[in-house]
């Protein structure tokens, strides 16, 4: 992805890889329109999908409106396979759009029955937030928490919520950060409105300290919108998981170097905004989740994959082990387990925000294992592999097997909890 001055570090190739390699099989990312064409934008992550060594799917986000953009959403739709649009409600001065836009994006959405997706922030607010600390003198990377609190993330969360509600068409709030947005997400559903809530790895398991570390580049790879938060926001977030408030995990894996994030070392909005997580996320859901016993092992294959494949419609395709399924399936063993570490980590990006925390391993002691339809016989990635857009917008299903039941390649699965799922990533 092009953002902030910049491209992100992972390709499709190395994203994938460390997605591969964390047990996610397949992803959706989020086409950028090139200069507002979407057609352009589409041609463009084709192009860059050639380097692809999994299954993948698309979304689009719209960042202008005009009768252009409108007659290329129904080109998306209904010749490309695209069926989830993203509206940025922050990034001021790039991404962002108004709420007249949103109305009419939302509008398109109903029409064409694609699921609109928001980015919640309130892009004004937070332009103002960042004037205030500039102000202050604060310029570092804690600079960017300060600067967008948690109230304008339930703000805009708030408001796109009503405005789908005004048009009567069903929501998905993407990575959701705090108990704010949450709390307005659970009060949707509660009111009967058809509104999903997707938190990523980052936000159930990290707090903002990191933010405030005096090392920059230790802070600035910390730096996602919205910001990692206070302690207490991620335990929130996964209670509202583990009850169904939260629907899903996504990554929102989108990687720069230090190079790159040090673009902010005299000014935090200059930092590329940005977190791994893509190759983590199995396992620190694993690991705070089910370990903790606030989830089961089936909650865990749903929230990590079955329902995003339902949501996107690419399930029983994805999401099942059934006759006619991709066979896709991750293996690892709950009782052992190794380091998240960057000196090890298959993603381009020289920094992890998980740095330190521990991962299970597969039966044979090394990652895990995963693949589509072809078992790697010793744990390895592909070097290429004969990848597939999924032009229905069908998913990769991953099955989990807690025991851990070496498999190869035509053998029968057996498993007492064995199910399967997607992710959604974007690069
Ligand atoms: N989330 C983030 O910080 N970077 C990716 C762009 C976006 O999705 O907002
Ligand atoms: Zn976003």
């Amino acid at each position: 992805m092009e953002f902030m001055g910049t491209e992100t570090i992972d390709d499709f190739f190395s994203g994938q890889a460390a997605a591969l390699a964390g047990g996610t099989t397949m992803h959706i990312d989020f086409v950028i329109p090139a200069n507002g064409s979407l057609s352009a934008g589409f041609e463009t992550y084709l192009g860059k999908a050639k380097r692809s060594c999994m299954d993948y799917g698309f979304h689009m986000a719209i960042t202008k409106w005009d009768e252009t953009v409108s007659r290329e959403m129904e080109v998306m739709v209904k010749e490309k396979g695209i069926n989830s649009f993203k509206f940025f409600l922050a990034y001021k001065g790039s991404l962002m759009i108004n709420d007249e836009l949103l109305l009419e994006g939302f509008k398109k959405c109903k029409s064409l029955g694609a699921l609109a997706m928001v980015h919640a922030e309130n892009g004004d607010a937070v332009f103002e937030g960042q004037k205030r600390m500039i102000e202050l003198g604060i310029t570092g990377p804690e600079g960017h928490a300060l600067s967008r609190p948690p109230v304008l993330e339930g703000e805009a969360t708030a408001r796109a919520i009503r405005l789908a509600g005004f048009v009567n068409t069903p929501l998905y709030i993407v990575h959701v950060m705090s108990i704010d947005a949450m709390e307005e997400i659970a009060k949707a559903r509660k009111s009967g409105q058809r509104v999903i809530g997707e938190p990523v790895a980052s936000g159930l398991v990290l707090d903002d300290s990191g933010l405030w570390d005096p090392d920059f580049d230790t802070a600035a790879k910390f730096v996602m919108s919205p910001p990692i938060r206070a302690p207490g926001h991620g335990k929130a977030l996964q209670a509202a998981l583990s009850t169904g408030v939260l629907q899903l995990v996504g990554t929102d894996h989108c990687t720069f170097n230090s190079t790159q994030k040090a673009f902010g070392i005299d000014d935090f909005r200059k930092i590329p905004n940005g977190v791994n997580g893509v190759e983590e996320r199995m396992h620190l859901v694993w690991d705070t989740m089910v370990e903790s016993g606030q989830i089961s092992v089936t909650d865990y294959v749903r929230l990590t994959s079955t329902e995003c494949a339902r949501i996107f419609n690419i399930y029983p395709r994805k999401g099942a082990i059934l006759p006619g399924s991709d066979a896709d399936v991750i293996i690892f063993n709950p009782n052992s387990s190794f380091e998240i570490s960057a000196a090890s980590h298959h993603s381009r990006s020289d920094t992890n925000v998980y740095e330190g925390r521990r991962g299970k391993t597969s039966p044979g002691g090394k990652t895990w294992r995963s693949h589509h339809a072809a078992l790697i016989a010793d744990g390895s990635l592909p070097s290429k592999a004969l990848p597939s857009r999924l032009t229905d917008v069908r998913y990769i299903a991953v099955m989990s097997i807690a025991e851990a039941h070496l498999l190869i390649p035509g053998e029968v699965i057996r498993t007492s909890h064995g199910s399967v799922g997607t992710t959604h990533m974007s690069l």
